[in-house]
């Protein structure tokens, strides 16, 4: 495929391909792999990646990245194979690329004031304007030295760089982790107006899935490796629900059919048990006095993770 990059031209877009795309990817280490991850994400999309501690999101962006040697598969960014991001010759698309760890990597001794100088250097299409603008929205004082920032600090500046390259696609791994609640709001935001713009496209890592219940348009699920799900959020968080029964109510739910077997999902506690609805509305009419929350991001994620199946 030949790729055509020019300033201001969108690499990837034209192709109609994903913005972002893995397909098969495989990452042996010593008691870990990626097992056989595709994804992918289109254009004026916002997807989120959710798994417990370990499950492989990290691994998965960072082979996205073109930062692991993989040991199979392939992923592509903007329409460029991950493998040759480095390239020079790529250079272009790795502008147009907004990443943002969970760790700041900078050196300490800069000045907020002079992140933007050194990024004004690396990237041909830095806008110091937006920096500055972002730094003075985000409340970072442009002569605090990088070793002075707290940890949500840090990333308020990640983000700030990542937003003043003029990038088609955010990659953001636990970006929002250290944010206060003002900041994180202000924040998704600013990733809504950031993907409304034609050629854009998100994709984040998060374990605070309030913020993903805001802003993605799907959700995909990691565990042990491997993709566990991949759904639109509306679908958990609209149509799915979580039914608050009873034993005698549960054994009920499970002999109606309503739920085919095998798909009954359902955690015990206190108090009773949690079932895993695919269709509250449905449920709700089939039985009304059976309590039927809806569905959080966490509880599906626990559900499909923790919960018995029947
Ligand atoms: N460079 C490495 N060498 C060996 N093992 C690694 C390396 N990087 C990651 N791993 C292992 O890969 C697994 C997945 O790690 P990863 O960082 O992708 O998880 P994660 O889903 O991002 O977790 P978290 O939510 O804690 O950030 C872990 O078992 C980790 O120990």
């Amino acid at each position: 495929m030949t790729i055509v990059e020019s300033r201001g031209q969108v690499p990837g877009a034209a192709q109609d391909v994903p913005l972002i795309e893995a397909r098969g990817i495989i990452k042996h280490y010593d008691g870990f792999s990626l097992d056989n991850v595709s994804l992918s994400v289109g254009e004026g999309e916002v997807v989120g990646f959710v798994g417990k501690n370990g499950a492989g999101k990290s691994t998965t962006i960072k082979a996205l990245l073109g930062l692991v040697k993989l040991d199979g598969g392939e992923g592509s960014i903007l329409g460029v194979p991950s493998s040759e991001l480095s390239r020079p010759v790529h250079a272009g698309t790795k502008e147009r690329i907004g990443v943002v760890f969970d760790t700041i990597s900078m050196p300490g001794h800069l000045r907020v004031a002079d992140v933007g100088r050194v990024f004004s250097h690396a990237y041909a299409s830095w806008n110091p304007r937006m920096f500055e603008q972002l730094t003075h929205d985000f409340d970072l004082a442009a002569t605090k030295q990088v070793k002075e920032l707290s940890r949500g600090m840090g990333m308020k500046l990640s983000l700030a760089c990542a937003l003043s390259h003029d990038a088609r696609v955010l990659i953001l791994d636990e970006a929002t982790a250290g944010l206060d609640p003002m900041a994180r709001d202000e924040l998704l935001d600013r990733l809504l107006d950031f993907v409304a713009m034609p050629g854009r496209a998100i994709l984040m890592s998060s374990h605070i899935t309030s913020d993903l219940e805001r802003i993605a348009d799907r959700v995909l699920g990691i565990d042990g490796g491997r993709i566990i799900f991949d759904l639109a959020k509306d679908e958990i968080t609209d149509e799915m629900g979580i039914a608050r029964c009873r034993v005698a109510e549960f054994e009920r739910i499970c002999a109606s059919g309503i739920i085919p077997e095998g798909q009954l999902r359902y955690r015990k506690n206190d108090y009773g048990i949690d079932l895993l609805v695919p269709d509250r509305f449905v449920f709700a009419e089939n039985f009304p006095n059976v309590p039927c929350d809806r569905m959080s991001i966490d509880d599906y994620l626990s559900l499909t993770l923790k919960g018995g199946v029947r």
